[in-house]
């Protein structure tokens, strides 16, 4: 520990606890957008299994490549590699070969990440504790998955300062903003250009609720984000109404017209929806008031038709159960 905590200090780093998040690392200095922060090799990798044939086990690269005569799993590019490699990968050639081929198609990266992460901490004997993230190329298209212990204390804003970014398997942080002294290095685990509701699905295989600024922004300004990145703008170049996709109905954001466009005519039909689609109409109207500042007369009928068919619904429910 003692170890890590001087090689940050020697990059302008210093690992901290966060509240609310554990650890994290925090600079000791000031950075300028580009600066690489931090790069660093996977303590374990393995490449995605689509792409065993066609990327060095060693580099991640795709030239010249000659699999390994043994196990046939392992590719490399070269003598270099495979020598770096072959540490570990004599603990797991044996294995991989003795697979039967039907076996061997179903191995997978995550798989062979696990083995390779075992036999490395048998190898080294040592105590680490880590999380992975996927190897991507220069498209972001997935590459492998790796173990980067240092990088992996790096928490999670969608609003982030930081990009995590790929060369072969080397892993390096970049700034994409000024970071000033004192400031928490954040990286965004997921996609940034999403709404806040596919932002928070994205992130729940991580077991955390994120509170960045635009995980907390208010009902309008999420509407106004989810327009942006996911909305269809009105025609009318006077007008700043848009409709927005929740849960497989249109819900109209559009000052007058919008929700009557969408639901005008449709009055009888309302009877006959679920009682979750009723409430998702009574919400969009709601919104519609927020953001209008005002209920228009069709949308107070509407409110009144869709009150009676939610009525309708849940005593239809109660009494069928
Ligand atoms: C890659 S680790 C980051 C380092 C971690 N904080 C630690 O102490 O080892 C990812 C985990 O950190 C925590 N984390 C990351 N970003 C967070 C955030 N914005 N809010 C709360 N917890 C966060 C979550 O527990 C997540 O599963």
């Amino acid at each position: 520990m003692e170890n890590l905590q001087r090689a940050l200090e020697s990059r302008g780093l210093a690992l901290a606890s966060i509240p609310g998040k554990g650890r994290g690392l925090v600079t000791t200095r000031d950075f300028i957008p580009g600066d690489v922060i931090i790069f660093q090799e996977p303590y374990a990798s393995a490449p995605n299994k689509v792409y065993t044939s066609s990327i060095c086990d060693g580099c991640f690269t795709s030239n010249n490549l000659r699999k390994c005569s043994v196990c046939k799993v392992a590719w490399y590019c070269g003598n270099t590699c495979q020598r770096s490699e072959w540490k570990l990968h004599q603990l797991e050639c044996k294995a991989l070969a003795s697979l039967r081929d039907d076996r061997r198609k179903l191995l997978t990266s995550t798989v062979r990440l696990m083995v390779r992460l075992i036999l490395k901490k048998q190898l080294q004997n040592e105590q680490l504790s880590c999380n992975a993230h996927t190897i991507c190329d220069d498209e972001l298209s997935p590459l492998g998955t790796g173990l980067y212990p240092v990088i992996s204390m790096i928490n999670h804003s969608c609003v982030p300062n930081s990009i995590l970014m790929f060369e072969n398997r080397m892993g390096f942080v970049r700034a994409t903003e000024p970071i000033t002294k004192g400031t928490e290095i954040l990286i965004s685990y997921i996609e940034t250009a999403a709404t806040t509701a596919t932002r928070k699905k994205d992130l729940k295989q991580y077991f955390f609720t994120c509170t960045c600024a635009r995980c907390t922004k208010n009902l309008h300004e999420e509407l106004e984000e989810t327009a942006i990145l996911e909305g269809f703008r009105c025609r009318d170049k006077q007008c700043n109404g848009f409709l927005i996709l929740a849960s497989g109905i249109y819900p109209a954001i559009h000052p007058m017209i919008g929700l009557e466009f969408y639901i005008r005519g449709k009055l009888e039909w309302l009877l006959e929806l679920t009682e979750d689609s009723i409430k998702s109409y009574i919400k969009a109207i709601e919104i519609l008031r927020i953001t209008h500042g005002t209920r228009t007369p069709f949308m107070k009928e509407l409110l009144n038709k869709l009150e009676e068919a939610r009525a309708e619904a849940s005593h239809k429910h109660s009494v069928r159960d």
